[in-house]
């Protein structure tokens, strides 16, 4: 009986690690059957009874980090020929090896294709943190973190100093990593991983806030939060914001 475990970090979104990840399957030719796909949280695989494993269970934790997403995979495994077990352990590492550096290249490719909107949720010294409203378009009325497209070649960072910059006339200062939302069929309908955003806690450095591209600006307390009309696909990050803003 062995146990292995490996961390990758990917230079791509959650959706995109994970999509790849099932899409590329694993280092060895034997078939395994998922027993459990939270797409694009996590995924466990074993090998099927009368397989002639006595345990093969592959489980993969993927989460978002700033610098992208981290994938954690542990493998058991259990020949049930004792001394077998050593050899086998010594392929599978190394073949994960290679694998996984293949996986990683294939992702921050496929990344990308990928749509990444970045948003601020900018906190000022009162605890208190910008929302604002969308002018124009199908989300109209509806509250965001200000924010916008990463454009090509661009970091998620300078992306987001830079649309703060033309959307509210402030120059921001970027923090901790807060969380990232799938964002399929919002931005520009597509397939599912086609967009995502990302949001980063920040704070006004420098200039006057005046709403260049939103109907209103408001600074919320934690408490408020719930009660706004955000777009929906913003609503899981919540308890990050009310999070930073509880305990800075
Ligand atoms: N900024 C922002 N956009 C969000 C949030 N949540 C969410 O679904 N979106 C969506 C709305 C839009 O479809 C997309 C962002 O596009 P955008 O139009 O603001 O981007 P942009 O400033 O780069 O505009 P453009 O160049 O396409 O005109 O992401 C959020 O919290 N902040």
């Amino acid at each position: 009986m062995f146990q292995l475990r490996f961390t990758t970090l990917v230079e791509a979104p959650l959706t995109v690690a994970f999509d790849v990840a099932r899409s590329l399957g694993r280092p060895w030719g034997h078939p395994l059957e998922e027993v459990v796909s939270e797409r694009p949280w996590r995924d466990v695989y074993r090998a099927a009874p009368g397989s002639g494993w006595r345990t093969l269970v592959h489980t993969r934790h993927f989460s978002a980090t700033g610098d992208g997403t981290r994938v954690e995979e542990q493998l058991d495994v259990d020949t049930g020929l004792g001394p077998a077990d050593r050899l086998l352990r010594r392929r599978v590492e190394r073949a994960m090896q290679a694998h996984l550096d293949a996986f990683a290249a294939a992702a921050a490719r496929r990344a990308l294709e990928v749509t990444q909107v970045v948003g601020a949720a900018l906190v000022d010294d009162r605890r208190r943190v910008l929302v604002a409203q969308r002018g124009s378009g199908p989300l109209a009325g509806l509250w965001e973190f200000p924010g916008g497209k990463v454009e090509r070649g661009e970091s998620d960072l300078t992306a987001l100093v830079r649309e703060c910059t033309e959307e509210l006339g402030v120059r921001v200062q970027p923090q901790g990593f807060l969380g990232e939302v799938p964002l399929d069929g919002v931005v520009a309908g597509g397939p599912p991983g086609a967009s995502t955003l990302r949001v980063w806690a920040g704070r006004i450095v420098a200039g006057e806030l005046v709403a260049h591209e939103h109907t209103e600006l408001r600074w919320l307390a934690a408490d408020e939060l719930e009660d706004l009309a955000w777009i929906a696909a913003d609503r899981p990050l919540l308890p990050a914001v009310r999070t930073l803003l509880t305990h800075p």
